[in-house]
């Protein structure tokens, strides 16, 4: 008999099931049924008899409490990303359906992206270069309004986990000073990497470039507020690459057209995409502002890709063969 695989992402089935032909020989057949916009009746239909789901990795279609209950046979979530706030994982827990995300697959290249966003932030490149095309020489104007160096300066690091150990891992070549608010204190990581421990509060005040490295949970849902804003430097950065709803948006879109702060780059937003009147596209529209838009790439470039796939299908044919799955984020097996 054949193992049904339940794709809740958009990609073709056909596409999804050669991934698993290298490993054909050792797991035998198999079957992937997509579900994505089949009507809700349909999904937990499919979902009743399959023995393993993968999870949508444009993040469009969540998994529910209903969903994970109508699981009756299925040994593995297997989400091909590293955030699963769209999953409802406690209640897959509960009907003893194990979640395993990426396991920090493309953590290196969340880093690597808030590095480079830094250093465009403060250099300002986006200006300059859309300057320079447009036939202007922006030299001098571009020191005053305010260009900076990393090297001297403070970063401070929100979520010293896979993807923060990273960026502070990276940061230590620039000759940065690096602190982190984390809700638990690492003092081993602080050693290791060179960090300090900061509250939210005092890390706002203090940091030239804050980084966002926090899940998106009940917790950290609207953390960076209005008022956190206003305790940044007004020639501060901000990189949120985590998730939309972690920043109220509004108040961020204000923060740097009225420059509460010297500048940022998302590349996560509250609705993806965001609509043409979303406050953030709406204040990167407007000449001198300093923010930088991009469309949910910080971990999803090639290279992040294939390590993502490689580790979900390994992972799912681990499961299939009767072992036990990796990177399980949602109970101890
Ligand atoms: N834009 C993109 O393409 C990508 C975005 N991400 C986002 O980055 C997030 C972080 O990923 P990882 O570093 O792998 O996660 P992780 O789980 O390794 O680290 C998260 C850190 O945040 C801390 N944390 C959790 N709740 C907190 C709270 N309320 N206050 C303070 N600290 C808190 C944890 O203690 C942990 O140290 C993911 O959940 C995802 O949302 C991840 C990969 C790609
Ligand atoms: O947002 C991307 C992820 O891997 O999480």
């Amino acid at each position: 008999m054949a193992f049904k695989i339940v794709s809740m992402s958009p990609l073709p089935p056909q596409f999804v099931e050669a991934l698993f032909d290298p490993y054909k020989k050792e797991v035998g057949d198999l079957r992937v049924v997509s579900v994505a916009g089949l009507p809700r009746e349909r999904v937990l239909e499919e979902l009743r008899d399959a023995d393993v789901v993968i999870g949508d990795y444009t993040f469009q279609m969540r998994i529910d409490a209903e969903m994970c209950a109508a699981m009756e046979r299925v040994r593995l979530v297997q989400q091909p990303s590293t955030g699963y706030d769209h999953i409802d994982v406690e209640a897959c827990a509960r009907h003893g359906v194990p979640v395993a995300n990426a396991g920090g697959a493309n953590a290196v290249s969340v880093a690597e992206y808030t590095i480079m966003a830094a250093l465009a932030l403060l250099k300002r490149l986006l200006y300059a270069h859309r300057e320079t095309v447009a036939g202007g020489w922006p030299q001098w104007r571009l020191m005053e309004m305010g260009t900076f160096d990393l090297q001297g300066k403070t970063w401070g690091i929100i979520g010293l986990g896979r993807i923060g150990r990273e960026v502070a891992k990276r940061l230590r070549p620039f000759e940065v000073r690096t602190v982190y608010f984390d809700k638990v204190r690492m003092e081993d990581a602080e050693r290791e990497l060179g960090v300090e421990y900061r509250s939210l509060s005092r890390l706002l005040r203090e940091s030239d470039v804050v980084s966002i490295h926090v899940p998106l949970t009940s917790e950290t849902r609207g953390m960076i507020g209005e008022g956190e804003l206003r305790m940044m430097k007004p020639t501060a950065v901000l990189i949120n690459p985590s998730r939309g709803e972690i920043v109220d948006e509004e108040a961020l879109a204000r923060a740097v057209r009225e420059r509460w702060i010297a500048g940022a780059a998302v590349d996560v937003y509250s609705r993806e995409p965001p609509p043409p009147d979303h406050p953030l596209i709406r204040a990167a529209g407007e000449a001198d502002v300093n923010l930088i838009l991009t469309p949910h790439i910080a971990g999803a470039n090639t290279d992040a890709r294939s390590r993502i796939i490689q580790f979900s299908i390994e992972n799912i044919v681990r499961v299939l063969k009767g072992g036990k799955p990796e990177a399980v984020v949602n109970m101890r097996l």
